[in-house]
């Protein structure tokens, strides 16, 4: 250890999430506390460190848990003060980084969500200097709630007066199929992105799967995150920033009385948090940055829709879901009753419990009865159903009350809100809440955006 060697490690500096209160603009020499003069210390960390670049996800599919403060703990080494080479290297990254225009992107499996920070707080010498491109690129982002063909604009979750790195301004909420990357980075191209020196903030599967093509397409550099460490960072500033974001459902299974309710999340450790997105992750949070994932399913989001576009030739999430509204499931699946005749009341099953998923299609007259509707609607209650179940089960292992859930699946889905709802309140006799959040598949995007401290490369 060299005479500046000073013990400063990640899990030493923990809990530091960037919310509005502590990203100050002019509290460090890089505009931002934890990003400049920690970023070395990161890329030493995340890089250099005996374990390499941080994998994401747990031990393989379903694989065992990997608890995260003890991968971490391994990596903490003393820090060295980086030579001057590394040091250009970080300002160089910091002058990008900090450039505008600002995005997330968490490029999954199915969906790519974009973030879009829209600066309100512009200065007149900033305006003035402000390149015509950046200012189109805003413009075209803003004012447009429709990008091609297939990119869309949750005008309904924009966050208005939020802070982000230091800086006051709107939060925009953009999705598009990963499918069609490579029209979003044509798209990009045309609006003048590869002219800009920008990098982005990404997260996902895709920001490795692509990262060659943004260097190439429009000479962006992707700064890449670990899904699951963005997704729980962009959870907690949401949460913080919006009052509003974390609901549970009173009276599930009533159509009269079933209603949405506010719950204050502000103190919510611990949870179990179960993302539903292509496939599924289930993780054990008990702070910011200590979780680990218990495991996952991949019969997930994909799952339903792939399934479903087979089973209906239906073409699209919304189509499945409206098809499923319309649908009756008993007619494809076996239900206790249809075994028993009436409940099997000495194990407590009643008998409108669904048997066995999809049981009833082994005949040639029961298959000829059933509808598109019926299709879509079991094979919904058979994914969300599923999940549920090991949502219960990990939950009780981990002695855990609390169970959010996000992802877009759930996006239009309000038959999948209820199951589940009534799922773990049902066989939990009441001790396990079912949470949901507003901006279901948006806090893997936010994430990365905020979470400078961190980054894999
Ligand atoms: N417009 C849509 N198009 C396609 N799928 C949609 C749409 N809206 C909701 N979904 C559902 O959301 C799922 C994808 O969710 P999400 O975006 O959270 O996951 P992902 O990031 O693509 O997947 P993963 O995290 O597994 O890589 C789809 O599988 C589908 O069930
Ligand atoms: C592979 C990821 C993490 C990608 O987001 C997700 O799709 C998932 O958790 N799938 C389930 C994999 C499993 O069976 O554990």
């Amino acid at each position: 250890m060299g005479p500046h060697a000073t013990h400063r490690c990640k899990d030493c500096l923990s809990g530091r999430i960037m919310s509005g209160g502590q990203a100050g603009r002019s509290s460090s020499s890089s505009g931002f506390p934890g990003f400049g003069d920690d970023m070395a210390d990161m890329a030493q960390l995340h890089n250099g460190g005996p374990d390499g670049p941080q994998a994401p996800g747990g031990g393989g599919p379903s694989g065992p848990g990997r608890e995260v403060p003890f991968k971490r703990a391994k990596r903490c080494k003393p820090y060295e003060r980086p030579s001057s080479v590394s040091r250009n290297a970080a300002l160089d990254r910091e002058r990008q980084v900090m450039s505008m225009p600002w995005f997330g992107m968490d490029i999954g499996g199915t969906l790519a969500k974009l973030v879009y920070f829209e600066p309100k707080d512009i200065t007149p010498d900033e305006a003035n200097s402000e390149i015509e491109t950046l200012k189109n690129i805003r413009r075209y982002l803003t004012k447009n709630s429709a990008y091609g063909k297939t990119g869309h604009r949750d005008m309904h979750l924009q966050m208005d007066n939020v802070e982000v790195r230091g800086r006051k301004g709107t939060l925009h909420f953009i999705r598009f199929p990963t499918s069609e990357m490579g029209n979003f980075l044509e798209l990009a191209k045309s609006k003048g992105m590869a002219t800009l020196v920008t990098t982005v903030c990404a997260t996902g599967g895709g920001a490795f799967k692509f990262e060659d093509s943004f260097q190439r397409e429009v000479n962006m550099k992707l700064m890449k995150f670990d899904e699951l460490d963005s997704l729980i960072r962009g959870i907690l500033y949401i949460e913080t920033n919006n009052p509003t974001e974390c609901y549970y459902f009173a009276d599930p299974t009533s159509d009269d009385h079933c209603q949405k309710v506010p719950y204050d999340l502000s103190n919510p450790y611990p949870f179990l948090l179960v993302n539903i997105g292509s496939g599924v992750s289930v993780l054990a949070v008990h702070g910011p940055n200590k979780y680990k994932r218990i495991t996952g399913t991949s019969l997930g989001g994909g799952t339903f829709l792939g399934l479903c576009c087979l089973l209906t030739g239906c073409n699209t999430f919304e189509e499945a879901i409206e098809l499923a509204t319309g649908g009756d499931n008993t007619k494809v699946d076996k239900l206790v009753r249809d075994i028993y005749g009436g409940d099997y009341g000495k194990m407590g099953l009643p008998g409108d419990l669904v048997a066995s998923s999809f049981g009833q299609m082994n005949t040639k007259e029961r298959r000829a009865n059933v509808s598109r509707e019926d299709l879509a609607r079991a094979t919904l209650v058979t994914i969300t159903n599923n999940i549920g179940s090991i949502a219960r089960m990990c939950a009780s292992n981990e002695k855990i009350h609390n169970v959010v859930f996000v992802g877009n699946f759930l996006r239009v889905n309000p038959i999948s809100l209820k199951l589940l709802a009534h799922a773990m309140e049902y066989w939990s006799n009441g001790t396990l809440k079912a949470l949901f959040l507003e901006h279901e598949g948006y806090f893997g995007a936010v994430g990365c955006l905020l979470g400078f401290n961190g980054f894999l490369s």
